[in-house]
């Protein structure tokens, strides 16, 4: 049976530790904050509480939402106290490999041996961290994205000898709290920032090249495929689009730019295999019969037009002066 987990201890009450609390509270966990001192944690309970009223004030959190977390997010204790007694301990303290080892030996010396400790480390490969944990198998990497009250996903990261009571337990937390946890494997970059660096590196060159400017790449991204991605992986849009489509552009783009942009072998041998995409109901994420197809179909187009009707809505986001020089 899946263990679940009611009380949190954010240790790091900053930026990304701040965010991950007031998440947890609002969800109606018991939420204590810890930073390196009690005045440090109370004035960083002060803070998220004004946050939160801001929000609510902005409409961007229910009317009520800071009387909840009010009633469910505390401060004042050391950090010894505060995780001796709670299912779940979160470390969010700065991005140094030292200071987090330190962090994590103290709050291993003072939970339950049971009790589950992620990191929100965006960098730092798990295995480097495992040495510090007494019961290993109940750490792994518990990766929010910023601003944590907004994005959903959330990436995992299970060490050698996490369990997968553990990583359970934690998707389940993360799905009370309306967020979606993913699993991947113990590799530098992980999956969020390994793409996201791939797409800057890409638009990158495409600027230096003098293909386009920084203001038309963006465009593109926003108003293209970027478009597309708060509701499909780039697995799902490549179904969508034909699979045999792909395989033909990247040819295309091979004899430009080489092996680097060529074919994956993922899609030939799907190509090969017929597995075209949605089209002829065989894809890489799946088989679609009519009745799923349209559904599909239906779907986006709702999805992108409530897309414009947002993006019209807020209008553009707001810009930097030209850079002088
Ligand atoms: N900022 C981001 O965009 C972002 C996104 C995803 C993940 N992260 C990760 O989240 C973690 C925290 O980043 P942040 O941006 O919130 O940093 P931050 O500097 O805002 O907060 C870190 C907090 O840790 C506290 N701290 C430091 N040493 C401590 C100790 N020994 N005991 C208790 N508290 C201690 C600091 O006082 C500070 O309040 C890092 O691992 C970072 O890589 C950050």
């Amino acid at each position: 049976m899946s263990r679940t987990i009611s009380t949190v201890t954010v240790v790091g009450a900053g930026y990304m530790g701040g965010g991950i609390a007031q998440s947890l509270a609002l969800a109606g966990m018991s939420v204590e904050i810890v930073d390196v001192d009690v005045d440090a944690s109370v004035r960083g309970l002060e803070r998220l509480l004004q946050e939160a009223q801001e929000f609510e004030d902005q409409g961007l959190y229910e009317p009520g939402s800071t009387e909840k977390i009010r009633g469910n997010l505390r401060a004042g204790r050391t950090v010894a106290e505060a995780v001796a007694d709670v299912d779940f301990i979160e470390e969010a303290v700065f991005e140094r490999p030292d200071v987090k080892r330190e962090v994590l030996a103290t709050i291993s010396a003072h939970a339950r041996p049971d009790a589950i400790i992620g990191t929100n480390t965006s960098s730092i490969p798990v295995h480097v961290l495992v040495p510090a944990v007494t019961n290993p198998e109940r750490f792994l990497t518990v990766h929010f994205s910023n601003p944590a009250p907004f994005i959903p996903g959330v990436e995992l990261v299970a060490g050698e000898s996490t369990t997968p009571d553990v990583v359970e337990a934690v998707k389940d937390l993360l799905a009370r709290a309306g967020r979606e946890g993913a699993q991947v494997a113990d590799t530098p970059g992980m999956v969020l920032n390994r793409l996201q660096y791939a797409l800057l590196k890409e638009a990158t060159a495409v600027v230096e090249e003098g293909v386009a400017t920084v203001d038309d790449v963006d465009t593109i991204v926003r108003t293209t495929f970027g478009f597309r991605l708060g509701f499909f992986g780039p697995f799902a849009i490549a179904d969508q689009a034909g699979l045999d489509v792909y395989e033909n552009a990247f040819g295309t783009l091979a004899d430009a730019y080489g092996e680097r942009l060529a074919t994956p072998q993922l899609i030939k041998d799907a190509v090969a295999a017929g597995r075209k995409g949605v089209k002829n109901g065989k894809g890489l994420t799946g088989d679609f019969d009519d009745e799923t197809r349209a559904e599909l179909i239906a779907y986006r187009n709702k999805a992108y037009s409530r897309m414009g009707d947002l993006l019209r809505e807020l209008g553009p986001a707001p810009k930097g002066a030209d850079p002088e020089n």
